[in-house]
């Protein structure tokens, strides 16, 4: 489990190492962390030319004692230093000691041109606001270089808790973060600038509290998902309820009953209009053509994708909500559910909404640039998950557990695959695993099944159902050779 932090949990567990440590001992563990990481992406540091973005503050300390590492390690290393009266004093001396040379901002340009590897010390948790200038433009210039760009614990001009970016910010091909991962890490803007993430342990562990969001990875999510027994049958895996799409479109039933199938192919019952072509495409299902009551017994109803907002369809999902069951509701059951809230509010079974943006808009208010807490706010208004769609996709409970998923892919923005994460969530509802876990993993192991298919080429969300069991066997740790290409 990767466990994230706010920039307030991470100071707050930095006091009393500060307080017990020797001066300056926490920022040399940082330092030395990142040195390393840049020593290993280097590869060969002798001769490498190191350039040094440092702000005023304890992030540009710590890249100036880096720079001070490379440079013993034989870097050709140089800062520029944005606040030039206030750098880190004591990292500066070192710095220089360490054969470091400064040039001023105005002069540093052609030093960016020729960079290897430039490091990000601007700003750090202290930091608020996008980039200004002159950082803003030197930023801009060492991205247009040859260098890999290295950002100090976080991109500046990211927000450490939400990923939001008020303005411009440095885009990181990596970024070595010290102490915990911060959510804006991997959530939000931030996201896309901080490239992969190095977490750097300078022993704030046992300061630190229970995280405020989770993400999970590929053995977190095999641990979750359910394994057939030799006592299993067809029945006692979870049967889950497909309520979507209809006679003039289909596809939404047909994609999310065989995303439910590939899950977890104990059995899965579909009712509604879409039935033809249910049938036509997944034999192994039992269709009816009847209202939900008439599909036979339950775990768990995935109802909503091309449903419809009709009278209809609303009567059907009141029905479905009306049960006892754990109940998932995506797309058309969204907007009807928007528009009366008290048929969720008043279930006392789990329910998990699965919105975009604009249908999480319209339970109220847009999602906005804090991904995590608008998510974790509808929740909790709502007392059910959410499971709000995006990059990284969040999932919130409403006690406030949360997570961030890791696996996306933007090839994943295609018509059809919200419908495949319904399936997938249903199936793992049906297996009796907590809504809010059965979220996160069907989250998870969608963006594996995207990330496969994405492997073979551009793709469409029936080649996500098709690769759902590689998929799930890479979550596992034990690749199969995939499907052959057929099926749906
Ligand atoms: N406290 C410690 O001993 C440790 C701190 N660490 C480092 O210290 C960082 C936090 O240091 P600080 O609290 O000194 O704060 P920062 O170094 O993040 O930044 C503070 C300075 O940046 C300025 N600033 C804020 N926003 C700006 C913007 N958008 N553009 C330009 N300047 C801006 C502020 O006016 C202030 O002078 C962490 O991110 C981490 O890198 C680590 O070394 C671990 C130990
Ligand atoms: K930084």
């Amino acid at each position: 489990m990767i466990e994230l932090h706010t920039a307030a949990e991470v100071r707050a567990a930095e006091a009393p190492l500060l307080a017990a440590l020797p001066d300056g001992a926490l920022m040399q563990r940082a330092a030395a962390g990142l040195a390393t990481v840049c020593l290993r992406l280097l590869g060969r540091p002798y001769g490498a030319r190191v350039t040094v973005l440092a702000g005023a503050g304890n992030n540009g300390g710590d890249a100036l004692f880096a720079g001070a590492r490379l440079a013993a390690r034989g870097a050709r290393t140089t800062a520029i230093l944005l606040a030039r009266d206030r750098a880190h004093p004591a990292a500066l001396a070192a710095f220089r000691r360490a054969g470091g040379r400064t040039v001023e901002a105005a002069a540093a340009g052609p030093v960016l041109d020729r960079s290897d590897l430039v490091l990000d010390g601007i700003v750090g948790l202290g930091g608020s606001g996008g980039l200004r200038e002159p950082a803003a433009a030197l930023v801009d210039r060492a991205a247009a270089g040859p260098a890999l760009m290295v950002a100090v614990d976080l991109p500046s001009g990211v927000d450490a808790d939400t990923g939001a970016m008020a303005g411009a910010a440095f885009p990181a091909m990596h970024t070595v973060t010290f102490g915990a991962v911060k959510p804006g890490l991997v959530v939000g803007a931030g996201r896309g600038s901080a490239g992969q993430v190095h977490l750097v342990d300078i022993g704030l562990g046992p300061h630190l509290p229970a995280p405020s969001a989770r993400q999970l990875t590929d053995a977190d999510a095999a641990a979750r998902l359910p394994l057939p027994d030799a006592d299993d049958d067809k029945y006692s895996q979870g049967v889950v309820g497909v309520v979507a799409g209809s006679a003039t479109y289909p596809g939404a039933g047909v994609l999310c009953t065989g995303a439910a199938l590939r899950t977890r192919p104990g059995l899965v019952r579909y009712a509604g209009t879409a039935a033809d072509g249910v049938r036509a495409a997944w034999p192994e299902a039992i269709v009816t053509d009847g209202r939900p009551g008439d599909a036979g017994r339950v775990q768990a109803w995935v109802i909503g994708p091309g449903l419809g907002t009709g009278d209809e369809a609303r009567s059907v999902l009141a029905e479905v909500l009306a049960t006892d069951l754990p109940v998932l509701v995506d797309a058309d059951g969204l907007t009807l559910l928007a528009a009366e809230p008290e048929l969720v509010r008043r279930r006392s079974a789990p329910t998990v909404l699965t919105p975009h943006d604009r249908e999480f808009a319209r339970f109220g208010t847009e999602p906005g640039d804090d991904r995590i807490g608008a998510t974790r706010r509808l929740a909790a208004d709502l007392g059910a998950v959410v499971l709000l769609k995006g990059d990284a996709t969040v999932v919130a409970d409403p006690d406030g557990t949360a997570f961030v998923n890791g696996t996306g892919t933007p090839w994943l923005a295609t018509a059809g695959t919200g419908d495949v994460l319904s399936g997938i969530a249903g199936a793992l509802l049906a297996a009796d695993l907590p809504a809010v876990e059965a979220a996160a993993v069907a989250a998870h192991v969608h963006g594996r099944a995207g990330q496969v298919a994405a492997a073979h080429g551009p793709f469409i969300a029936g080649d996500v159902v098709r690769h759902l069991p590689e998929a799930v066997a890479r979550v596992r740790g034990t690749p199969s050779a995939g499907l052959p290409d057929s099926g749906a």
